[in-house]
């Protein structure tokens, strides 16, 4: 970047996963912790950072539907990709046996990819959800917690002066976040690369109007690579008439999609604008490189700076 460092807020306290997937975006940036996502939306929002980590969907529990909506709430545009795998350890204070242990405190998603391990090591503990997985092995370590592990990374045992009770404790070894990386404003997309284009759009009157938008992609050759439903948050629920039945109920749903093309190609443009013919509502949040990095799922973590 020289002698420009690009400011990268992610939520969590160092040692965090979304500081090594920042990491892995921006080699030389300077990664800063929120306590938030808002106020890391809010950080880019307001000129203090450059860019913004949201993890948003994994290998084990799927898409993460809250960092969807923040997505929607905000104006920022997804500027690019990237694929973490992770690595779980679970971090005690030093001299700190398993037996002992009467609690394991982490990111919701860090326990939820966990679960099954963790019964079969045998422990008999409450789980606690926490803000972030470094967070946790902080937590432990500041309030010299005896009765208490943490899952997150080894850079955060390090971190925190933790040991490393047991290593790799994900249920599936080829365990993969997903994070995408926000900015003010939308990057020129290109053709002499791999891309992927992120969109939001709502349902329009009509029937089939599923089937409709994937055919815009699907006569046109072009992959979608994720599918994703909401509720829609201010039109919950859409009332149909029927004079002689009643009233039925039926949610509104937000729908994202995710394709594998650039807007910079005319057959992406093309399925948008027939896309728009039947949605009452359509936003792209993003037209950026794909993560194309070799996939290595064993070393996790250890490889980020
Ligand atoms: O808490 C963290 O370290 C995060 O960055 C969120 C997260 C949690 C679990 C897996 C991947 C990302």
């Amino acid at each position: 970047m020289h002698g420009f460092q690009l400011r990268v807020a992610y939520q969590g306290v160092p040692g965090a996963y979304s500081e090594a997937a920042a990491g892995k975006a921006y080699p030389n940036c300077e990664a800063i912790p929120c306590d938030q996502f808002e106020v890391a939306f809010k950080a880019v929002e307001l000129w203090i950072a450059d860019r913004a980590v949201l993890p948003v969907e994994n290998s084990l529990g799927g898409s993460i539907h809250r960092n969807y909506d923040l997505l929607l709430r905000h104006r920022l545009h997804i500027v690019g990709e990237v694929q973490l795998p992770v690595h779980h350890c679970l971090l005690a204070l030093p001299g700190v046996r398993k037996e002992y242990l009467s609690r394991v405190i982490s990111h919701p998603q860090a326990l939820a990819q966990c679960e099954h391990t963790l019964t079969k090591l045998g422990l008999n503990v409450t789980r606690e959800a926490v803000d972030d997985t470094a967070g946790a092995a902080e937590y432990i370590a500041t309030n010299n917690l005896r009765d208490t592990a943490a899952i997150a990374s080894a850079r955060a045992a390090d971190l925190y002066g933790l040991q490393i009770l047991a290593d790799g404790i994900q249920d599936d070894s080829s365990n993969v976040t997903r994070f995408v990386m926000l900015a003010r404003e939308p990057i020129i997309p290109r053709t002499d690369r791999p891309f992927k284009t992120s969109i939001v759009f709502a349902h329009d009157k009509g029937t089939s109007v599923l089937f409709k938008v994937l055919s815009a992609f699907a006569f046109r050759n072009i992959s979608l690579t994720k599918i994703e439903s909401r509720p829609h948050r201010n039109r919950t629920i859409r009332l149909v008439d029927d004079a002689n039945v009643g009233t039925a109920k039926h949610f509104e749903y937000m729908f994202y999609v995710d394709f594998e093309a650039s807007m910079a190609e005319v057959r992406a443009q093309n399925a948008l604008a027939e896309v728009q013919e039947f949605t009452s509502f359509l936003r792209v949040l993003g037209s950026y490189p794909m993560d194309m990095t070799p996939w290595c799922p064993s070393r996790g973590d250890h490889q980020v700076p």
